[in-house]
């Protein structure tokens, strides 16, 4: 029996340009990039999952989140915002990532975006006190490029561009996670190394550790 095509092949990526994205991410200390985490096969059934579920409509973006709501208003987390354990289809992500070594302490929450049209993410560090000290992100369906900058008024030049297929994993650790400002740009198409990517709907999901305030410094 033939295994059918991925419906978000890999192969519309000019190899040079995965090249240069994962010379790219090396530049920053603490930032992983890993390509094809999950098969195609995961991908799909990932996604089925996810939109079987409600999504919250706070943000331009929609969002779906687990095990702890995360207030962006407040960039506020605590007990009171537990709403249960990471749903038992994402569960093997978690495992993949403590196999792979990836992660030492266990995620207890997760944050789906769902990025449409030119829907992006503004320039941030993830809330240091309410998260720990690695950010997981993996990219479903269609690709973006994210940028790394140190600076808030960064210019072009100084942004740091990774260009994120379908199926691949970042990983921010060290400065990667608390001195670098990550952000997707607003916009229909990317344009790297020359050559041009049209945004489809991507779906990242993310892992984080929460920080309850009785544990923090
Ligand atoms: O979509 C992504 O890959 C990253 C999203 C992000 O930066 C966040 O949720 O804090
Ligand atoms: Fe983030």
């Amino acid at each position: 029996m033939n295994t059918p095509d991925p419906l978000f092949p890999s192969s519309e990526f000019e190899k040079s340009d995965l090249e240069l994205s994962l010379k790219n991410a090396s530049a920053i200390k603490g930032l992983e990039l890993h390509y094809d985490f999950i098969t195609p096969e995961e991908e799909i059934s990932l996604l089925k999952h996810i939109d079987e579920q409600s999504w919250l409509e706070e943000l331009s973006r929609n969002v779906q989140h687990f095990g702890y709501k995360y207030d962006y208003k407040h960039r506020s987390i605590n007990r009171d915002f537990y709403i249960g354990d990471i749903p038992e289809y994402m569960q093997f992500l978690l495992k993949r990532l403590q196999e792979k070594g990836f992660i030492t302490q266990a995620c207890d929450q997760a944050i789906v975006n769902e990025y449409t049209g030119n829907q992006g993410i503004s320039a941030h560090i993830d809330c240091e006190p309410c998260f720990g000290d690695v950010i997981i992100s993996i990219s479903l369906s269609g690709s973006c490029v994210m940028n790394f900058q140190k600076d808030k008024n960064a210019t072009a030049e100084e942004k740091i561009p990774l260009l994120l297929p379908p199926r691949s994993l970042v990983i921010m650790k060290n400065e990667a996670r608390y001195e670098w400002l990550h952000s997707i740009p607003n916009r229909k198409k990317d344009v790297f190394n020359g050559n041009t990517y049209p945004r489809g709907r991507r779906v990242s999901v993310t892992f984080r550790k929460v920080i309850l305030e009785e544990s923090r410094k």
